[in-house]
């Protein structure tokens, strides 16, 4: 057992569990708006909730996104920070900041930067704006053609790129999964921390977790689409899922 996993499991209520939602609880669809929580999801996460410190989810969706498709409003105490930490979700309360003003651009150029890309789509969040290359006939091939175009349109209306799993998303700048897990961190007066990501979007969590001087553990939800070094690998959200049974398992065994 690692030495992040066994301070959480000693510590349970100084322990912050960080997970991500696409790819790390929801397996991954072609279709962004069928993803939905692994089945077993909501239960596991409930019986955490009452077992450790904190439970949080860091996700590239819009908050509320990720409490629906997830069913997350039925898990206690748990805290969703949506849109890489710009919105916050607590008790059924839903904090947002204000929309960034490059996205009306983005929102009005985008369908021509991708027109002659088949099966290529755009996903709307509100706060942010994706393009999906996963139903192109050569998702790679049209990912690879589309970052210029839309690096130079990010750079063009003071947006970021978040590059992803077959997705360019173009959103506020100045916040990642790094900077929110360390501010929550901070919030909790954490004493270990275990994250949970399968995404490149995750990478700057677990390289905190690394860092952050607490002792922690990365677990890397993989896929074939994907290898990100971390102190555990499992086989995808079910993985990921069966971890945090055995976790659960644990601390109500003691
Ligand atoms: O931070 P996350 O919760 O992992 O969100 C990252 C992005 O996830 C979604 O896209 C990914 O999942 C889709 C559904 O399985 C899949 O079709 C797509 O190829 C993946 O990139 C979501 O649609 C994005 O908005 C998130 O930014």
């Amino acid at each position: 057992m690692t030495e992040g996993l066994e301070a959480i499991l000693t510590d349970p209520a100084g322990a912050v569990i960080g997970l991500d939602f696409d790819g790390t609880l929801a397996p991954i669809v072609s279709d962004p708006e069928a993803a939905r929580i692994h089945p077993a999801g909501p239960g596991v996460l409930a019986r955490l909730g009452d077992l450790v410190g904190s439970l949080v989810v860091i996700t590239g969706r819009p908050a509320a996104t990720a409490v629906e498709y997830g069913s997350l409003d039925k898990v206690p105490g748990l805290v969703v920070l949506g849109h890489y930490g710009l919105e916050r979700w607590e008790a059924g309360v839903l904090a947002t900041p204000p929309v960034h003003p490059g996205l009306g651009r983005v929102r009005a150029e985008l369908p021509g930067l991708i027109a002659p890309f088949e099966g290529v789509r755009i996903e709307d969040k509100g706060r942010a704006v994706a393009v999906h290359t996963r139903r192109a006939p050569q998702p790679q091939a049209a990912l690879d053609a589309l970052r210029a175009p839309v690096t130079m349109l990010a750079a063009e209306t003071g947006l970021a790129v978040e590059p992803g799993k077959f997705v360019l998303e173009l959103r506020p700048p100045g916040t990642d999964k790094g900077t929110t897990l360390t501010a929550f961190l901070r919030e909790r007066s954490a004493r270990a921390v275990l994250f949970a990501g399968d995404d490149l979007g995750d990478v700057a969590a677990f390289e905190v977790v690394r860092s952050c001087g607490l002792p922690g553990v990365t677990v890397f939800s993989g896929s074939p689409e994907l290898t990100v070094e971390a102190d555990i690998v499992v086989d995808g959200p079910a993985g990921v899922i069966d971890l945090l049974d055995s976790i659960a398992t644990t601390l109500e065994s003691r």
